[in-house]
């Protein structure tokens, strides 16, 4: 099933941010969003993800079929690696995670405290998640923050097996994962003109 989105307003706090957003992502595919700092990327992958509704327009192909990973990755901290991966594979009805904690390099820590690791080993933990979720469509706002080149790598790997399972990606990142498949969908001219009256309503 492709992730369609047709016409699609995102707004942060009522505001509109970006407008007219339109484009597909088939299996098998992935998509890099790009745009400057503020333009709207993450307001659109959390949108897609089902965080916060859309303004207008339609988005279909989303709700159960996605597995989100942002910033605030919702780790829990006195739960070790692999028991943090497990209560998620619980979650979502599975139960193997060996692949996620091999995918990302995790198996020697699998016993450590998820609040002892550092930031990219959490950041590693929180993308093995999405292995454990056995959901097709990834949302990813900057996934690759605070990884060293190796764990860069790991991620693009892992992204690439989705891909050839026929799951896909849409994501937001600055970096080049050298993934081929990997479509670029820029949202700078799309950002939302501003309009003063709708913005003071915002800030009451
Ligand atoms: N709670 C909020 N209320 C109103 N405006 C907000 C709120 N949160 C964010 N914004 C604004 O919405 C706009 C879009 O922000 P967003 O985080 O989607 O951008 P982005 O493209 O992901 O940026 P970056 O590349 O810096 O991560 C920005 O101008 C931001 O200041």
């Amino acid at each position: 099933m492709d992730l369609t989105l047709a016409d699609v307003t995102v707004a942060r706090g009522g505001v509109p941010v970006l407008e007219g957003v339109s484009f597909s992502l088939a299996p098998g595919r992935a998509l890099v969003l790009r745009g400057p700092n503020g333009s709207g990327k993450t307001t659109l992958l959390r949108t897609v993800a089902g965080l916060q509704p859309e303004l207008s327009g339609t988005i279909e192909g989303a709700g159960e079929r996605v597995a989100y990973a942002a910033h605030a990755d919702g780790l829990k901290a006195m739960l070790s690696v692999g028991e943090n991966l497990r209560f998620w594979a619980r979650v979502f009805g599975l139960s193997e995670i060996g692949a996620a904690l091999a995918a990302f390099d995790l198996e020697r820590l699998e016993d450590r405290l998820a609040g002892n690791l550092s930031a990219g080993q959490k950041r590693r933990l929180g993308l093995a998640r999405l292995m454990v979720t056995g959901r097709p469509l990834w949302v990813l706002d900057e996934p690759t923050v605070s990884l060293d080149a190796a764990s860069v790598a790991l991620f693009a790997d892992a992204v690439r097996a989705h891909l050839g399972q026929g799951g896909s990606a849409l994501m937001a990142t600055h970096i080049d994962l050298g993934i081929p498949e990997a479509g670029i969908f820029d949202v700078t001219s799309l950002r939302a003109r501003p309009r003063a009256a709708v913005q003071d309503e915002a800030f009451l």
